[in-house]
Order: C-alpha cells, then sequence, then structure tokens
C-alpha cells in the first residue's frame, strides 16, 4: 500500500506531486475565463521543427478541449512549401513577407499545405481520439478571396494567386466545434470566380478569428515574439497597443510583416488579445492560455480615452 504523504512526495519531472497540484489548482481563473471561448491557433511553419514539438502541440489542442475550450487550428508550411517547389525544380520567391505565388506554385502550394501539412496535424490530433477534422477555404465556402497586392518597397506589387479573405462562412467551422471536433484549416481559398488563390496562413487566421469573435489569436512561430528593433535582442516586447503596432508596421521586414498585420486586424476587429509565442518550446500555447506568464507578445487594443 502506499500512504498519502508518500504519494504527494513523488517527484515527476522535477516536481512533486504537490507542486503539480498546485499548478494545475492556478489555472482555474484562465480555465473559468476560457471556458465556452474560441481560440484561434496559428501553427507556423516553421515552428514545426521535430516531431516531439508537432505531437506536444497536437496533445495541448486535445487539452485545451478537454477543458471545454474551443481550439481551431490554421497550420502554416512556408518552408514545407519551399522544400516541395525545390524538389520538382520550380524556383520559389517571396517579396514583401509573402510568397509569389504562379498557378505552378499555387498547384504546390495546395497539394503540400492540404495534402501533406495539414494531414499530419489531423493524424497526430487523432491519435488522442476523433476530433481533428480537416478543412481548406475551399470547403463549404469558408474562405472567400480576394487577389491583393503587397507592399514592396512603398509600392503596390501583384504576386499573382494571392489573396485576402474577404468573406468567412463560420457555419462551415462552428459546426465542427458544435460536433466536439477540433477543425484543421488549410489556407488556399476561391476567389468569387472559383480561382484558387495561396493565403498566407497569418492573414487568414486573423480574417478567421475576428469573424468567428474569437477570444484569442495565438500564432507560433520560431522567435521568442516580436522585436521592435530586429535583431537586436533586448527589443523583445512583452505587450504593444494596436497605435503602437500600427505605427512600426512600415518597419518590420519579412515573416513578421503578415504576422503582425494580421494581429492588428484581428484586435481591431474585436479579438480580445493576439499572442506571438514561440513554438519551438513544448506546450508554449498552453503556458500562453493557461498561466499567468508572460511569455511571447501581447497585442492588444489601445485604451488610451477608455478611461
Ligand atoms: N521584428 C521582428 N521580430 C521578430 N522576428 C522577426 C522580425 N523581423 C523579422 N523576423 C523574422 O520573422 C520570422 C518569423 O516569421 P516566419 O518565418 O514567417 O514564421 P512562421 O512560419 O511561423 O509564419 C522570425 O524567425 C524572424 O527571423
Ligand atoms: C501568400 C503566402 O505567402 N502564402 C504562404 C502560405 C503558407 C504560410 O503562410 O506558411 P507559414 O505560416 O509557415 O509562413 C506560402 O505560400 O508560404
Amino acid at each position: 500500500m502506499t500512504g498519502a504523504s508518500e504519494a504527494t512526495g513523488d517527484v515527476i519531472h522535477g516536481l512533486s506531486a504537490l507542486d503539480k497540484a498546485t499548478v494545475l489548482a492556478e489555472a482555474l481563473p484562465a480555465l473559468q475565463s476560457l471556458h465556452g471561448a474560441t481560440v484561434v491557433v496559428k501553427y507556423g511553419g516553421n515552428a514545426m521543427i521535430d516531431e516531439d514539438l508537432k505531437k506536444a502541440f497536437a496533445a495541448d489542442m486535445v487539452l485545451l478541449r478537454a477543458c471545454g475550450i474551443h481550439p481551431i487550428v490554421v497550420h502554416g508550411g512556408g518552408p514545407q512549401i519551399s522544400a516541395m517547389l525545390k524538389r520538382v525544380g520550380l524556383a520559389g520567391e517571396f517579396r514583401g513577407g509573402f510568397r509569389v505565388t504562379t498557378p505552378e506554385v499555387m498547384d504546390i502550394a495546395r497539394m503540400v499545405l492540404f495534402g501533406q501539412v495539414g494531414r499530419e496535424l489531423v493524424g497526430l490530433i487523432n491519435s488522442h481520439g476523433p476530433y481533428a477534422v480537416g478543412i481548406s477555404g475551399e470547403d463549404a465556402h469558408l474562405f472567400t478571396a480576394t487577389r491583393r497586392t503587397v507592399d514592396v518597397d512603398g509600392v503596390a506589387t501583384d504576386i499573382g494567386l494571392v489573396g485576402d479573405v474577404t468573406s468567412v462562412n463560420t457555419s462551415a467551422v462552428t459546426d465542427l466545434v458544435a460536433a466536439g471536433r477540433i477543425p484543421v484549416v488549410s489556407t488556399i481559398a476561391p476567389d468569387r470566380d472559383g480561382v484558387i488563390h495561396n493565403i498566407n496562413a497569418d492573414t487568414a487566421a486573423a480574417a478567421l478569428a475576428e469573424a468567428l469573435n474569437a477570444k484569442r489569436l495565438v500564432m507560433l512561430t520560431d522567435v521568442e515574439g516580436l522585436y521592435t528593433d530586429w535583431p537586436d535582442r533586448s527589443s523583445l516586447v512583452a505587450e504593444i497597443t494596436t497605435d503602437d503596432l500600427a505605427q512600426l508596421l512600415g518597419s518590420l521586414d519579412a515573416g513578421m510583416v503578415p504576422k503582425m498585420e494580421a494581429c492588428l486586424r484581428a484586435v481591431t476587429g474585436g479579438v480580445e488579445r493576439a499572442h506571438v509565442i514561440d513554438g519551438r518550446v513544448p506546450h508554449s500555447v498552453i503556458a500562453q492560455l493557461l498561466t499567468s506568464a508572460d511569455i511571447g507578445t501581447a497585442v492588444v487594443e489601445n485604451t488610451e480615452g477608455l478611461n
């Protein structure tokens, strides 16, 4: 027989059972606040760096669901698309943080996002139970795209079949959530004429979070958060208001442009907070949502003048 004191004195992963119980008990305010809430989680291709991380991410989504939170996963796959383009001998090019998308590149992007990256995440989540359903912007009118230009050195530049999400049919995912599923969204979408466009996953996650009136948008990437003066490591920001972010946007480069543009859009559109966190750290999404730790960068509505 095992005595009570022995059980609580067990040390697992460096924590005693009592320490673990304390951590769980401290999650109560976060659990109360997020119970029943929709949380859009964007998992970037650059943070999918090893099998253990991907498994931990999948388990985290199932944990959120088990806590009565409604996670919706929007995945990226930029590096995976680039790798496939290389394999088939096609050149890949980014301008202003977005991929130049010819019809040939679009075919590869669609195949890799929905057929490879999405399938893998669905499989990992479903190793815990029948939860994940993969869906792309093409399914049930989830997204309608409008071709967009991107800012290249101050000039609005056309880069092919790249779109913004201009309409969202939320029922395509809320029906799944109501059935207890975890939607896993691949970000390709038809325009009004049915022509398929490549949508940056950050852009799509923000549009979805806004349309769903999600409580949180969490972006997992391969950096600790937003640096105001990249790559100066002392310039990592813990919290930034939408006004300050709007001013900073023009000075950002590469992958941070769509990401911060997306956070700004989501919070301006009613999402309570948007977070950019380090997806290379296992369980960072749980640390962000269910503990009081300040990790990554939070984008919050400008509060000036509200008091
Ligand atoms: N101001 C900045 N703060 C943080 N990261 C930045 C900044 N400017 C550029 N970056 C780059 O943006 C990258 C993240 O964007 P990206 O590669 O598109 O990731 P993901 O695949 O997660 O969408 C970081 O690895 C970093 O190299
Ligand atoms: C238009 C555009 O740039 N689309 C992206 C879609 C994938 C994506 O956004 O992946 P990450 O989140 O991993 O960067 C691309 O083709 O790479």
